[in-house]
C-alpha cells in the first residue's frame, strides 16, 4: 500500500524540514511538501492550515507541520475541523499523541529540537496504533466540539462519567 504523507513548515521550521522529508522517504512515504520552500521569513498560520486541510479532507491521512517551536503551526493546524495535531519534543508523547488521541498531524520545533531526536519523535509516531476503547469516546468528544454540537458533546461526557466511575475499558 502506498504509505503518503504531507508537510510543512514556515521559514524557521525549514531548517528542519528537508532531513524529515528525506528520513520519510527512506521509511517508503511519498511526500507532499506545502511549502515554504523559501528561507523569507513567513507566517506560520498558513502551512498549519494547508497542512491541516489536506488531513482533514481525507487527501492524507497524515501530516507533520514544522515552525520555531511548533506550538504556532499546532495551533493553526488545530483550527480545522477534523485536525488532531500534536505539537510534541520527545518520543513518548508523540507514540501517546496516536495511541491515546489519534493524532494525524504530528507539529514539532526546529528552534527546540535537532534532527536526529525529530526522526526518532517521527518512528515513535508513525510505529504508534490508536487504541480505541476509552479513548474512541474521548476523541468522538473533540469531534463534537469540532462541530460545536454540544448536546453530543455533553452526551458523551455523561456516558464518560459513568463509564469511568465503573472502570470500564
Ligand atoms: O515558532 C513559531 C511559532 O510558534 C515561529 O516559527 C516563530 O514565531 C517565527 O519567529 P520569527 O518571525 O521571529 O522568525
Amino acid at each position: 500500500m502506498l504509505k503518503k504523507i504531507v508537510i510543512g513548515s514556515d521559514h524557521v521550521g525549514l531548517e528542519l524540514k528537508p532531513s524529515i522529508i528525506n528520513h520519510l522517504k527512506e521509511l517508503g512515504y511519498e511526500v507532499t511538501d506545502v511549502g515554504t520552500n523559501s528561507k523569507d521569513r513567513t507566517d506560520y498560520p498558513i502551512f498549519g492550515r494547508m497542512v491541516g486541510q489536506k488531513v482533514a479532507s481525507g487527501e492524507f491521512p497524515l501530516g507533520i507541520a514544522i515552525c520555531g517551536t511548533g506550538v504556532g503551526i499546532s495551533l493553526a493546524a488545530n483550527k480545522v475541523a477534523g485536525v488532531r495535531a500534536a505539537c510534541v519534543s520527545e518520543p513518548y508523547s508523540a507514540s501517546l499523541s496516536r495511541q491515546h488521541n489519534n493524532s494525524n498531524v504530528l507539529c514539532f520545533g526546529s528552534r527546540v529540537i535537532g534532527s536526529e531526536l525529530a526522526k526518532m519523535i517521527v518512528n515513535a509516531w508513525l510505529d504508534a496504533k490508536f487504541q480505541g476503547g476509552r479513548h474512541q469516546r474521548r476523541v468522538e468528544e473533540l469531534a463534537a466540539e469540532d462541530q460545536r454540537d454540544d448536546s453530543k458533546f455533553n452526551e458523551l461526557v455523561k456516558q464518560g462519567k459513568a463509564a469511568n466511575k465503573k472502570g470500564e475499558n
